[in-house]
Formats: C-alpha cells, structure tokens, sequence
C-alpha cells in the first residue's frame, strides 16, 4: 500500500506518529517526514529510531511557507499537529482556530498545489455538537476539509477520521489514575457517571489505515469504539493494581461534556455501516437549496446520535481486558513508575 511511496506526517512527534512509526517503518514505504514545531522532540525522535527512511521538518501549520518544502514530493499525508487540550484551548481559543482551522487550510492548500494523492486529516469527537473551544476549532477543520475535498476530487483525496478518547495519550486520564494508585493519592474523579469512547493507539493508527484505504473525498469515519464511565474506569484500574485507593470528586472541569458523540443523528441518517466502522459521506449538495426545500429527510425522525452514554458500555471486567493492552498499565503491573 505504501510501496516506494512518502508519507507525510504532520504533529509527528506524538502519541499518534510514534504509532504510525511502529507501524510503518518496516515496510517497503520510501520515505516517512515528521512535520513539527519542536526541535528536541524531533531529536529525541531522530536518535531513536535511527533510521535513513526517517526526515524531519521543523515548521509550522499556521505558516505555509515552512509546509511548501516538506510537502515537495510526498504522496500521502496524515494530518495529526493540533492544539488538543481541552482546558488550555478555552483560556486561547484564537490559538485553537489559527493552529487546528487555519493551519488545516494551509495543509490542504500546500497538499494539493503540490498534487498530494491521497490527506487523512484527524478529528476528535470533541467536533460534534461542540461545546468547547478545542473542539469548535476541530468541527471548523472539519468543515474546511470537507470544502477542500469538493474542489480538489480530480488531484488530492481528502477524508476526515474522528476519535474518541486515545487511551493512555499524552496528559490523559490513566496515566494519571495510574499515578495515583502509585503514590497512595486519591483517584481525582470529575464525575462518576460521565462517559469516553475508549479507543487505543493501535486502534487510532487502524482508523486512518481504514479511511487511506476506503476513503472517497470528504469522507468521514468512526470506528465503533468501546466506551465507559469514569467509574468503571477507576474501578478497573484498582481492580488491576490490586489497589483500594479512595475516590475525589472533584467536578466537571472547563469545557468538558457529560458525554461524548461521535456522530450526529443527521449523519447516522447517512451513514454507512461497515461492520467495524461508519462511513459519512459528504454532502455534496451544490449551494442551491431551493431545489431541495420539499425534500424532508423523514429518515432522521427515526435516528438517534451514536454517543458514549448509548452505546455498548464495557463493565469492569471488561475495562480491565482492555486496559491490560496498554504499556503502561503493563508497565504498572510489573511494580514500575508511571510518568505523567
Ligand atoms: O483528574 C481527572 C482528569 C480527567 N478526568 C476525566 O477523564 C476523562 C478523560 O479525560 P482526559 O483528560 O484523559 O481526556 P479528555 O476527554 O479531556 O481529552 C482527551 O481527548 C481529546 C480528544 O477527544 C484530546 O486528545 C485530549 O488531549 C485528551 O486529553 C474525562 O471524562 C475527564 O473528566 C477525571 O475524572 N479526573
């Protein structure tokens, strides 16, 4: 699939191009560029994989001339840079919008002047019916991605995949539980009841793969994800580290919903269903909405959201399965320290 060909990855110094690394350096793919803002990252990144298929990009999404040169030449593209932490994009919202819209457009634009076949750009389920900052900065990426995708079908295929939470990414939750358990504090719980789709990196890295491969322009897709509430997290995690850590209540923080979802009933209406994941084709309407003023769409009455309070919730034993996928609950298990 990736034969002699360079994969572009923008924000590749994290969680998610670490996993695309993993995965894909071993194979016969040509070229792999890391595309990031922080020159020690990248170093760090460069020392340790030591590998001549491996390049690296200092740059910013929000400048396009820093993307025109690594853009030169590469086939594919996996859009991951953004601002993703809840709390900090509500106190910078402008940030939020220049790095996760504005930056999405300079991508997209530098991609197809340079005839890029094939951008993956990542969402999260933040972007439906958002309610903070990071995530109305995401809906708009969404939303320019999809626009991007209606001109540029004859050069550059652009489709868009949506996450739940990456379990165990950077500053989340279980890392943090993990610390707690360790240092004999007390589980800091927002809300009990509140509910994640739970997804882990493996399984982010399998979603783009999905959408590379199925993906018509603007595409959106969801992989059908496990979920649970805090509760049922916290309580596996101490199930797993044998632990009888007491529980804080500590609320709902700055811009944070009771529960997640990942598609909207309108898109539910049509989506299509694809054993593991849903597939929401763009609305491809022409800006001429007269003509479809007597079309109701009487499928939507009979739709709900796909959201993390009704879908399947795992129990604990279920949680604990797969939290013990994890490196760091691994890690845990065998008596080491978790970093945060
Ligand atoms: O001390 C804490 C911290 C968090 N939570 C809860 O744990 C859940 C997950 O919180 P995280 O901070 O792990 O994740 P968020 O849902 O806030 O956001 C995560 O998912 C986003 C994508 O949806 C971004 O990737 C973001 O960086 C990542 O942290 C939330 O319900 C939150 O309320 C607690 O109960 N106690």
């Amino acid at each position: 699939m990736f034969k002699n060909k360079t994969l572009l990855i923008t924000g590749g110094t994290g969680t998610f191009g670490n996993a695309v690394l993993r995965r894909f350096l071993d194979t016969k793919i040509k070229e792999i560029r890391v595309f990031s803002r922080d020159e020690k990252k990248q170093d760090d990144m460069r020392k340790n994989y030591a590998d001549s298929k491996l390049k690296f990009y200092i740059g910013n999404v929000r400048d396009e001339n820093s993307l025109r040169d690594a853009m030169h030449g590469v086939d594919f593209v996996f859009h991951a840079a953004a601002l993703k932490q809840v709390p900090s994009c509500e106190f910078f919202p402008l940030e939020a919008l220049n790095t996760n819209a504005v930056g999405t457009e300079n991508i997209l634009n530098t991609a197809i002047a340079a005839g890029v076949e094939r951008v993956i750009v990542l969402s999260t389920d933040k972007a439906v019916y958002p309610i903070n900052a990071m995530g109305i900065s995401k809906a708009m990426m969404e939303k320019i991605a999809v626009a991007k995708s209606r001109i540029a079908n004859n050069t550059t295929t652009i489709s868009i995949t949506r996450y739940g939470n990456v379990m165990a990414s950077r500053g989340s939750v279980i890392p943090l539980f993990i610390k707690q358990i360790q240092d004999g504090q007390p589980l800091t719980i927002t809300d009990s009841a509140m509910s994640r789709f739970m997804m882990t990196i493996e399984d982010a890295v399998d979603l783009v793969v999905y959408a590379f491969q199925h993906g018509n322009p603007g595409d959106t897709f969801v992989q059908k994800a496990a979920a649970c509430t805090l509760e049922t997290l916290a309580l596996a995690l101490k199930k797993l580290l044998k632990a009888d850590n007491p529980v804080t209540i500590i609320g709902t923080r700055h811009g944070e919903k009771l529960y997640e979802t990942l598609l909207t009933r309108e898109e539910m209406a049509v989506a299509e269903d694809l054993e593991g994941y849903f597939r929401v084709p763009a609305d491809n309407r022409a800006l001429n909405y007269s003509q479809y003023f007597s079309e109701g769409r009487e499928e939507l009455a009979l739709e709900q959201d796909y959201n993390s309070h009704n879908t399947h919730q795992k129990d604990v034993d279920g949680m604990c399965e797969l939290l013990l996928k994890l490196e760091c609950v691994q890690s845990a298990l065998r008596g080491e320290r978790v970093e945060i």
